[in-house]
């Protein structure tokens, strides 16, 4: 489990598999530089970036899946620990954001989809959802998709969401965070804070 958690009352999560690029996103939200990386599991432990002054936190929280090289033990507890730790502090997440990257995901959920399998991607947008925690899912490295539209419907209603995907911008944010391109983000982030009053926390997105 993790221990590094500061005594926070509220709190933003990016959560997802490896290498989709939540720290390189988290860097791009906070203007401090986190190790980011080419290779998955850069990520071991969470990242908090903790505003002591408005007790408030983001977390970048290690990511899980496949990582090559990485043995699948230690991959399992790794998301154990992720799973426990959005659990343990569900009261204080205001909003779960669900990194995934637009290139690659589609085929992920495919080919991880069967009768005893759920995607990691899809159980854990119904975790959140489950835990009562207002997902965003940041549809990230969107530089890379040429279709843009299509995609996001195809995620879209893998997510059971009934496409057009425009329809739910509260819910997919289409990104790229390494360019820096993150506004729907930060407007679908908006969004949930404002529905649970805290209008104040906006400076941060
Ligand atoms: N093309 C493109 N690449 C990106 C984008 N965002 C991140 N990357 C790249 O994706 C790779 C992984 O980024 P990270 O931010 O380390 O990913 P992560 O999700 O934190 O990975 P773990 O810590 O292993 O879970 C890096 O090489 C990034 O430069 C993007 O918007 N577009
Ligand atoms: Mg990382």
């Amino acid at each position: 489990m993790f221990e590094t958690r500061p005594d926070r009352d509220a709190e933003v999560v990016l959560v997802g598999r490896s290498n989709v690029g939540k720290s390189t996103l988290m860097r791009e939200l906070t203007g401090h530089s986190f190790e980011t990386g080419g290779s998955p599991g850069v990520t071991t432990e969470p990242n908090h970036y903790d505003w002591t002054s408005e007790d408030f936190l983001i977390t970048d929280l290690p990511g899980f899946g496949f990582m090559s090289g990485v043995p699948e033990d230690v991959r399992e507890r790794i998301k154990t620990d992720v799973v426990r730790y959005i659990e343990e502090n569900a009261g204080k997440i205001l909003v779960g954001v669900l990194v995934v990257d637009g290139k690659a995901v589609i085929d992920i959920i495919d080919r991880h989809s069967g009768e005893r399998e759920v995607p990691h991607d899809v159980e854990m947008f119904g975790f959140l959802q489950e835990l009562g925690i207002p997902a965003v899912v940041a549809v990230n490295k969107m530089d890379k998709v040429d279709d843009r539209d299509e995609r996001l419907d195809e995620l879209a209603e893998r997510l059971g969401l009934y496409p057009p995907w425009q329809q739910f911008d509260e819910t997919l944010a289409p990104i790229s965070a390494k360019r820096g391109s993150i506004g729907p983000l930060e407007a679908a982030v908006r969004h949930h804070l404002h529905e649970q009053q805290r209008d104040d926390l906006f400076k941060f997105f």
